[in-house]
Order: C-alpha cells, then structure tokens, then sequence
C-alpha cells in the first residue's frame, strides 16, 4: 500500500484547476514515456469540475487526445443519454470538446444495452473488456491505468463502494453490479478495490466542509469495509487533493503544513 500524500487547496475552483493541469501533466508524460495513457474518470460534482477545469485550459491541447483511453470507476445504470449517467456528464465538461478515438472511450453498459436490466452480466461484460485490454507487463485482468479518479463521498463511498456493502468486500471480480446504493440511483457498476489497485496512481477528490469528516475518518486508519475510500491505493501514488473545507477536521499531523 502506498501511503496517500496530501495536497491542500484554497477553495474547490482552484483545486479543480490544479488537478486539471496535474492531469495534463501526467497524460503527456505517459504518452511519451508508453506512447499512450490511460485514465479512470469519476461521477460527481468534483470529477467533473476537473474536466471542466480541463476543458478551459489552454495547456489541454499538449494531450493527444487520440491515444488517451478512457475508463469508468462507476456508472449509474440508467439509460444511454440519461442526463445522471456520469458519463452523459462527462461528455458535457469536456469529452464532447476534445478529438478522443471513440475506440477508446470504454463506457460502461447502460440499462437499456444489450444486456438489458441484467446489471450483474453488464459488470461482467465490462470485466471482460478490461481483461482484453490488460497485457502480459499488467498485473492481471485489468490495464495498469495511469491515472484513477475516485470523487468521496461523505459516507466516505468511493466509485459505488458503499461502507459495508457487499461490493467493497470483494476480492477477486474487478467490476460488479450494486444493488440497493444508499446514493441515487440504487443500481450501479462499480469496479472493486482490486481493480482500483491496478492503477500507477490513484487520486481521491474531495471539496467542501460536508467532506471533512469522511477526509478525516478515511486518513485516520479506519479499515475499508467501513471507509471505503481508505481501501482506494494506487500501486506507485495515492494523491488526495481537497480543498480547505474538506482538509478542515484532518489530524493536523495529517496536515500537510506549507499547503493552503
Ligand atoms: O456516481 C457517482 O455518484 C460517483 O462516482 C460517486 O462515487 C461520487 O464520486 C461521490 O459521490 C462524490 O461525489 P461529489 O464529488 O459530487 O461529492
């Protein structure tokens, strides 16, 4: 487990800009390094800030949106369109406004796909293409992602890993189906925890005072069937990036002390 490192910003506005240009940033290296990214968006107010924030830099044309691949951590399963679908939000911040290969965006099923209301064969569907993608120098069925986005939830949730729901317990399927989320929709795609830890690196996004608490519980060794985000690690970085509101209740060793 990589110990989470801690950037605190001034407000959230300014914590999106900066995410947004840590992106870049790390997209343009793996592309030179790899000769392609990959990168795992959330749902949520602050993932789709960043991409918004992405969206209005003008570094974002360092990106050669043509060799990016693009996956979900979660879904809401609802229709193809739906304006709840995370990523029906997410090609409004900014998908909709870069030239991505449309190969190369991996959206997870919808509810009125080809696997119909069968959330539990949908997620399993959406294992199967993370496996096809994942090579030999992987670690196992999924891509070494570069980037994972995971937006925190006030229950501290993460992607659709509900405290004490079966799909933060599970160890070995990389995506599952939820039923009964106590965040709406009920039905959702959530990669697990494994699959979360294949990624090079992880970032948790967290804005706002009804954020702290969660930061708090998450940072201070709670276990992750309870504190789902404290699972949430990354194989080489585990980043949180929050905003002062959110770092407000954080242990002040936590604290990191020349940050906001
Ligand atoms: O589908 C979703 O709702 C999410 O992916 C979820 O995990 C979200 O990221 C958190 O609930 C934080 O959301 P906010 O950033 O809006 O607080």
């Amino acid at each position: 487990m990589t110990p989470p490192q801690l950037v605190v910003h001034r407000d959230k506005e300014l914590m999106a800009q900066a995410a947004a240009a840590r992106l870049i940033t790390r997209i343009v290296d793996a592309q030179a390094a790899r000769g392609h990214a990959s990168v795992v968006l959330t749902g949520g107010r602050n993932g789709n800030g960043l991409l918004a924030a992405l969206a209005a830099a003008p570094a974002r044309d360092a990106v050669d949106w043509a060799r990016l691949d693009l996956w979900w951590g979660d879904e809401r399963f609802l229709p193809e369109g739906d304006p709840e679908r995370n990523i029906t939000q997410a090609r409004e911040a900014l998908l909709d406004a870069v030239p991505l290969d449309p190969a190369r965006v991996h959206a997870m099923p919808a509810s009125d796909g080809p696997y119909g209301k069968d959330v539990d064969e949908a997620a399993a569907a959406y294992a199967a293409e993370l496996a096809a993608a994942a090579g030999p120098e992987d670690h196992g069925p999924v891509p070494t992602f570069d980037v994972l986005m995971l937006g925190v939830g006030p229950d501290t949730h993460v992607a659709s890993l509900f405290p004490e729901l079966p799909a933060v317990r599970e160890t070995e399927r990389t995506v599952v189906g939820v039923h009964g989320a106590p965040k709406p929709p009920p039905v959702r795609v959530s990669l697990t925890l494994p699959a979360i830890r294949a990624a090079r690196e992880v970032w948790l996004l967290a804005a706002g005072e009804d954020k702290a608490e969660a930061a708090a519980i998450a940072l201070s060794g709670a276990g992750e069937i309870q504190a789902p985000a404290a699972g949430a690690y990354g194989r080489s970085r585990t980043l949180w990036l929050l905003d002062a509101a959110a770092a407000s209740q954080l242990p002040r060793a936590l604290y990191p002390p020349a940050s906001a």
